[in-house]
């Protein structure tokens, strides 16, 4: 299928994303979640861990909550105008089926023996101190696609407490969520713990949608 023909929507359609070659679904009532292995290749996954090592600064988080141990990786925002990225970015967006109007910009984390991101939602808490900053124009996110870029050698799991699944890093392999249970609804059950690196060094990299366009 070229990406011409692929019918983008504002959402994804979970049952379209099931019908995709390799998909597995994680068999859970409470969380709609999808792991694709081998979803990029060893090259692409080499490429874009070279620009995350050149691009890379202390990542952040919305609602700080006073532990400054919550989130000790590293982020890159990576290119849109880089051709490697956008050709990327087009392949996440052919697998959500989501307009690409609605996605943020990737980004690439990295995390070095030690760092982790404690157990956390995607989704910006409407309550929160900071919703507004990052949720104003674009409104909230809606899907997450994460995708490994490589294994350390021991550690860097990410833990969905909630449903009781451990996803284990894979050269290529990713992961895509559902973050809502209907619009204005978010999904509790999307709690997860990017654990700490053993040995190694750990690269993802993640793709956000919004409700609305991103800008
Ligand atoms: O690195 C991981 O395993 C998960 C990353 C993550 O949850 C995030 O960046 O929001
Ligand atoms: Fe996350």
């Amino acid at each position: 299928m070229s990406v011409t023909d692929i019918p983008f929507a504002t959402d994804a359609d979970p049952e379209w994303i099931a019908a995709h070659p390799r998909v597995q679904r994680v068999p859970s009532r409470e969380l709609t979640l999808f792991i694709r292995r081998d979803f990029l290749s060893a090259e692409e996954c080499t490429g874009l861990i070279e620009r995350i090592e050149a691009g890379r600064r202390p990542s952040t988080i919305a609602d700080a909550n006073g532990d400054y141990a919550f989130r000790t990786s590293e982020t890159c925002d990576l290119d849109g105008e880089d051709p490697f990225v956008a050709a990327i970015d087009a392949k996440l967006c052919a697998f959500s089926g989501i307009d690409p109007a609605h996605g943020e910009p990737i980004q690439g984390q990295r995390y070095a023996v030690g760092q982790e991101f404690k157990a956390h939602t995607d989704y910006f808490d409407p309550n929160g101190v900071d919703y507004a900053r990052f949720c104003a124009t674009s409104g909230n996110r809606t899907w997450t696609l994460m995708v490994y870029l490589n294994a350390p050698k021991a550690g860097g799991a990410t833990r969905f407490p909630k449903i009781g699944k451990t996803v284990q890093p894979e050269t290529g392999k990713l992961l895509a969520w559902n973050n809502r249970i209907e619009p204005g609804r978010y999904n509790a059950a999307t709690l997860h713990h990017a654990m700490k690196v053993r040995s190694g060094v750990k690269h993802v990299i993640t793709k956000w949608y919004r409700e609305r366009p991103w800008g």
